[in-house]
Formats: structure tokens, C-alpha cells, sequence
């Protein structure tokens, strides 16, 4: 019997941070494509999972896999089918725009001369084109997210992990980001978003799962959640997420 494969694996995660448990028991499994949105309330153990699924924290239990191979053990390899967006981004504030594309380029080992015309497209697309020779410490905030989302796509990567991706994007860009999150899964890329943009989510994601305390407590499609808690029809995903993560509050 063959096995499914998986392009995200985690698998029973516990992670302390001191006496702090961020992660308490976390599964979740995301195939091939999938474009799956990781909601949950602040400090409820979203930027943890994408750590240790971007081999940047090591969990206390439990093991993360990116297409079966284990990030912990085989972080190199793991790592190199992966695009990170970071939520709080170190930039190098010294290098500019198409610096620190091609920066990222050849940390992945990817030739410039290959991925240049990716590059050229994604600045143009999220309108930067006309930055790339600023310098990253003079981008306002918005900006800084859509180049780190051009460097997450551009090193080609079979998952995406985005940890609110979209923060300080305007409309505009975050119509341009949704489109090309359909059109990379579209051709087998899965995306991992963390996000507080309920509306967004419901329009973009394939499935959705609610994370509170550390906890998967609810996965599905958006209307397999709404149809969850509600028999009504227009029912918005962002009903579904309140009264779930209050039934998670009361032990429901
Ligand atoms: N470096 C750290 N040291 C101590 N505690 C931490 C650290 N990072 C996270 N935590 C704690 O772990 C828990 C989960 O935090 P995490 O950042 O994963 O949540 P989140 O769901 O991403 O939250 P938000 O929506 O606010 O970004 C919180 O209680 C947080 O205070």
C-alpha cells in the first residue's frame, strides 16, 4: 500500500519556552497545493509552528516534516524546498532591493542569472519596480513585506511558509499576493498562512485550521467551519473562528 505524502508534517509538537508551553500536542498535515490558512488568537502558538517548520526553533516533542523529510535532523535538505516569509523580518538594512534578492538567490545556491527575470516580475507586479535600488532600511513597512514575499517565491519552493505575509500590504498588493499564492499552488507549491485577515483567508485558503493553546482545536474547508457552528447561510468565516476559539475557552 503506498504511502500518502505529505507537503507539511507536525506531528504531535511541544515546544517550552521556560515555563511557557507554546505548543501543546500540535498535528496538522497539508498535501500537495493546498493553500492552508493557520488562524489562532495572539499567543497561540502560530509564529512557533512555522519556526520549527522553517528549522528555526527545535520543538521539546514531537517532529516536523516538509515533503517526509524531517526539519530537525535534516535541516539543510528539509529547508531547501521552503520559502520563508518571517512575521518579524531582520532585513539587511544596508543592502538594497536587488541585493538582497540576490542575496537570498545565492544562499540557495541559485544562479542570478536564472531567477533575475522572476525577480524583475515580482517587483514589477507588487509595484517595485521602479525601488529596487533602495536601500531595504528606507522601505516603508508594506514594502518590506513584498520583497520578503518576492524572495520567499522567488527561490522556488515546493511550500511556502508565511507567517502574516500580508501585514501592512495595501489592497492593491494584497490582491496581486493572493493571485500568485493560487497560481503557485495552481502548479503543486503549498502555502502555510498564519493570519489575522479573516476575510482574506476565506477568499484564498483551501483549508483552514484553528490553533489555540498550542492546540489544533478545528481544520476544514471554510464552509465545512461555518457550517459548524452555524445552519445560517452568509455566515462569515470570521463567526465560525469566534465561536470556535470560545468553545476552546470553555474546554467545548
Ligand atoms: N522567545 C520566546 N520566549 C518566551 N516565550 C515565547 C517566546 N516566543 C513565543 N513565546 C510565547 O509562546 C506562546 C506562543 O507564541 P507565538 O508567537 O507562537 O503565538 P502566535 O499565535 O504567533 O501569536 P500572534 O498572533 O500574537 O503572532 C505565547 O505565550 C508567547 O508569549
Amino acid at each position: 500500500m503506498s504511502q500518502q505524502v505529505y507537503a507539511v508534517e507536525a506531528v504531535d509538537l511541544y515546544k517550552s519556552y521556560g515555563d511557557t508551553w507554546a505548543l501543546n500536542g500540535l498535528t496538522m498535515r497539508i498535501g500537495p497545493g493546498e493553500i492552508y490558512g493557520l488562524l489562532g488568537p495572539n499567543g497561540a502558538g502560530k509564529t512557533t509552528t512555522l519556526k520549527i517548520l522553517a528549522g528555526l526553533l527545535k520543538p521539546s516533542r514531537g517532529y516536523a516534516r516538509i515533503y517526509g523529510v524531517e526539519v530537525s535532523s535534516r535541516r539543510v535538505e528539509a529547508l531547501r524546498l521552503v520559502g520563508y516569509v518571517p512575521e518579524n523580518p531582520v532585513v539587511f538594512q544596508n543592502l538594497t532591493v536587488e541585493e538582497f534578492l540576490r542575496f537570498v538567490a545565492a544562499l540557495r545556491g541559485l544562479d542570478w542569472r536564472e531567477v533575475s527575470g522572476d525577480a524583475e516580475y515580482y517587483l514589477e507586479v507588487f509595484g517595485l519596480a521602479g525601488r529596487k535600488d533602495s536601500f531595504m532600511g528606507e522601505l516603508s513597512r508594506g514594502m518590506v513585506q513584498k520583497v520578503l514575499v518576492s524572495a520567499a517565491f522567488l527561490v522556488r519552493p515546493k511550500v511556502l511558509l508565511m507567517d502574516e505575509p500580508t501585514a501592512g500590504m495595501d489592497p492593491e498588493s494584497q490582491h496581486v499576493f493572493k493571485e500568485e499564492v493560487r497560481r503557485l499552488s495552481s502548479k503543486g507549491v503549498t502555502s502555510l498562512i498564519s493570519s489575522h485577515q479573516l476575510d482574506s483567508v476565506e477568499r484564498l485558503c483551501t483549508r483552514v485550521g484553528i490553533i489555540y493553546k498550542g492546540r489544533l482545536i478545528a481544520e476544514g474547508t471554510v464552509e465545512e467551519l461555518k457550517s459548524r457552528v452555524s445552519e445560517k447561510p452568509g455566515s462569515t468565516l470570521e463567526e465560525a473562528f469566534l465561536k470556535i476559539v470560545k468553545s476552546g475557552e470553555s474546554g467545548g
